[in-house]
């Protein structure tokens, strides 16, 4: 998003436009013999948080072998013959969307660079806030990038430090950059894992007999069998060698903020974050918003999928009866990342369809996680109406997103924003419902078992609802204007 340019000067200017994208996942295992067929099954878990693009990078001792292709893990990593290319007892995996530089393959990652210690491969979660300026930087000083990604930056920096040691280089190097990150990377020896100073982003650690696994989510350890061994703090670096792991704390300890969202909508319901299930987490949700706005009706009705848990927790909570109102098509993805709002709406219209027989002639609340630009429910409200709903109310199981994320969600810009341009009553109208209420900011944090937010501290990033960013936006104030990011065109 930084190199959402859209924000930052004339048409000629853009290498990356402004698409509504969300998250990555990153996968990384060290002292396995099929490193490469574990890291496609963690990728294959993670396939939620990125939908876009993937890759493999291993090392057998001697070599790197490399795979990045467009599209989905299991299109592209099933057959045997690719995973028998990628040979080695370590790997890493990347599965994509975009939040800066296009959706073409010199961007999908994991970044692979030759480096003066030897090979770096690199893949990455978040998005860097001042990557736009160091990269003007860099070039300006000689640097030749291959991609516009603002990953490649890591690269760079770690191959320009004068340091002798890879990870005092990789150090040296996330030191000089800004926003979010959860990293693995993979050398000549090592796996190495870290996370931005306040934790923006997840990243979790496993062991796989005499393994050492590293992903975005628990579900993914679930997926190869391995066993959870704690969350990387924020602002951890971790060094996975033959002799074992070993822990850097690099930055100033200060309490950690990670993103409100994971627990909203990116991760998958069964992950666990903190010790509970995210599952856990929705449901009350659910149940917070029960108490804040409860509604006189007959059915409670989910958003499939991710408003399900919440309307769950709606439902035990207010003892009004649930019923799957909406069916869900199981071959259209998530719509909240289609890249046009033209298709957006298509999407969500081919996703869900109404199940008219739970929902004539009734008084129904539709419960879903949130809402963003509204397409998804201003199309279902009017397709319970259509099929006969007398009262259509609606609950959102969390605030309203007044503010756009800079750091990996890649939520629109202000202007796009359902709630950042409209009042309650206007988004009401907007959606045609009967009511409509959201979850207020205390009660997400009651949901995650805090008793309020703590306005001098808060507990996590949640600026989209706030707008309270917790790292400088280097890249987002205005001074850095690109001169010319790349003259390339490449078609995905
Ligand atoms: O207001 P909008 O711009 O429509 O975006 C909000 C919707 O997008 C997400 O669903 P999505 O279809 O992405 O994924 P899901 O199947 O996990 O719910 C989210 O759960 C909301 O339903
Ligand atoms: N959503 C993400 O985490 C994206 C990672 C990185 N910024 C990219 O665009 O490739
Ligand atoms: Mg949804």
């Amino acid at each position: 998003m930084l190199c959402d340019a859209k924000r930052q000067g004339p048409v000629n200017l853009r290498y990356d436009d402004d698409r509504l994208r969300e998250e990555c996942g990153v996968f990384g295992v060290f002292g396995h013999p099929d490193a490469a067929a574990l890291t496609a099954l963690g990728l294959h878990a993670l396939q939620h948080r990125g939908q876009e693009a993937c890759g493999i990078v291993a090392y057998d001792g001697k070599q790197f072998h490399s795979e990045r292709r467009m599209g989905l893990v299991g299109d592209n990593f099933s057959r045997a013959s690719v995973i028998e290319r990628l040979k080695g007892h370590a790997a890493i995996g990347h599965n994509r969307y975009s939040t800066c530089g296009d959706a073409v393959l010199r961007n999908v990652q994991p970044l692979f660079a030759d480096i003066d210690t030897g090979g770096f491969a690199v893949a990455h979660n978040g998005n860097l806030t001042n990557a736009l300026t160091l990269r003007q930087e860099l070039i300006s000083t000689g640097a030749i990038c291959q991609s516009t990604s603002d990953t490649e930056v890591v690269l760079h920096l770690l191959s320009r430090s004068k340091k002798r040691r890879i990870v005092e280089r990789f150090v040296e190097a996330i030191r000089e950059v800004e926003g979010a990150y959860a990293f693995v990377g993979l050398t000549n020896d090592m796996l190495i894992g870290a996370r931005d100073p306040v934790g923006i982003r997840p990243l979790v650690l496993g062991r796989l007999g005499q393994a050492y696994v590293l992903a975005s989510e628990t579900c993914a350890l679930d997926m190869v069998g391995a066993e959870f061994v704690r969350e990387i703090d924020n602002g951890e670096v971790v060094v996975i060698t033959e002799d074992g792991i070993e822990s850097h704390r690099p930055f100033p300890m200060r309490p950690s903020r990670p993103c409100i969202f994971e627990y909203i909508y990116f991760a998958r319901p069964d992950s666990v974050i903190g010790g509970r299930t995210v599952y856990d987490i929705r449901k009350q949700m659910g149940v917070q918003l029960a108490h804040e706005a409860p509604a006189e009706v007959d059915v409670i009705v989910p958003i499939p999928d991710s408003g399900v848990p919440a309307a769950i927790g709606f439902a035990q909570e207010s003892g009004v009866p649930f019923e799957l109102g909406i069916i869900r098509n199981h071959y259209v993805g998530r719509t909240f990342i289609e890249p046009e709002q033209r298709i957006r709406a298509l999407g969500v219209k081919l996703k869900h369809s109404a199940n008219a027989s739970v929902i004539r002639g009734k008084r129904i609340v539709l419960v879903d996680d949130s809402v963003v630009r509204g397409t998804t429910s201003k199309k279902i409200v009017q397709l319970m109406y259509e099929a006969g709903a007398r009262e259509v109310h609606m609950r959102i199981a969390s605030p309203p997103i007044t503010h756009p994320d800079y750091y990996g969600i890649d939520t629109p810009d202000k202007v796009d924003l359902l709630a950042a341009n409209k009042d309650l009553e206007g988004m009401r109208q907007f959606l045609g419902a009967d009511s409509l209420a959201f979850l207020s900011v205390d009660g997400i944090y009651r949901a995650v078992g805090f008793d309020a937010r703590d306005a001098r501290a808060p507990q996590f990033t949640d600026h989209c609802f706030t707008g309270e960013y917790p790292t400088p936006l280097t890249d987002q104030s205005g001074q850095t204007v690109p001169r010319q990011l790349s003259l390339l065109a490449e078609v995905g």
